[in-house]
């Protein structure tokens, strides 16, 4: 499959990171390093700081995402956003079953589902997060387990909208640890994920998605990741919230 037609796409989860004015002199830290980058570039962000990164990436090429979004569209759900709220201030991404939503906060992949098709129903672009426990690795079943996260998770969603969702695979024992997959693990599985997007639809949207790799990507080991042919770009932590260490992931995508 031909990874020169896909995108490549680099965005930072910033996690539970950074108060507002943190988050400004962040993305101005950023903004210079990456203008020009010849891949897509996001920044996903706590939704308190969702207002300052929407007006500090204000015509530049930085896109902003928010971390997750509930599937109704209001309602009686203390404490959650909805995706038409996202939209409505101008976001344009969210991450969705990252594997600390899943692991802390009860996600399953039936919610997951529903938050996808809801940040689709309202025009959001979905950061798809899939991934396999360390105990899961060893007993051999990461391969069912990232094709069955997939299959759920885009239930219900159209060929057409899937040049809306991008598919991050984040093996859970590489997320801030510092443990990174080697670059043959993660073009495995990101190949293994294209072959069920194909299962799922046809060959020019498997062909099409944009999958990223996840889990303590850095300056150092993005090159190498990135130009595996399935691995179209990363979902990227600890090392987003360091201007120059993502600026350099940027510039490995692009020449990956
Ligand atoms: O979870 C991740 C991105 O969503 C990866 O986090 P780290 O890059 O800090 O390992």
């Amino acid at each position: 499959m031909n990874k020169a037609l896909r995108k490549a796409v680099i965005a930072g989860n910033w996690k539970m990171n950074k108060t507002p004015a943190e988050a400004k002199e962040l993305i101005e830290g950023i903004k210079p390093l990456v203008a020009g980058a010849g891949c897509d570039v996001v920044v996903c962000v706590p939704y308190v700081d969702l207002a300052t990164a929407l007006e500090a990436t204000a015509g530049t090429n930085i896109g902003v995402g928010a971390e997750n979004c509930h599937w109704e569209v209001s309602g009686a759900y203390t404490g959650e956003i909805s995706a038409n709220m996202l939209t409505a201030m101008g976001v344009k991404y969210v991450i969705i079953g990252h594997s600390e939503r899943r692991t802390y906060f009860g996600e399953t992949d039936v919610t997951v589902n529903k938050r996808v098709r809801a940040a689709l129903d309202s025009g959001l672009t979905v950061i798809l997060c899939v991934g396999e426990y360390l105990e899961q690795r060893e007993q051999g079943i990461t391969a069912e387990l990232v094709a069955m996260q997939t299959k759920i998770a885009l239930q219900g969603v159209s060929k057409d909208e899937l040049s809306r969702v991008i598919i991050a695979y984040e093996p859970v024992w590489a997320i801030g640890t510092g443990k990174t997959a080697t670059a043959e693990q993660a073009n495995e599985v990101c190949a293994i994920i294209r072959e069920t997007v194909k299962g799922l639809y046809d060959e020019a949207a498997a062909n099409a998605m944009t999958i990223q790799y996840g889990g303590s990507m850095n300056a150092k080991n993005a090159a190498e990741l990135l130009a595996q042919p399935d691995v179209d770009g990363g979902l990227i932590g600890g090392a987003s919230l360091k201007p120059a260490d993502f600026a350099e992931i940027v510039k490995a995508a692009t020449q990956g």
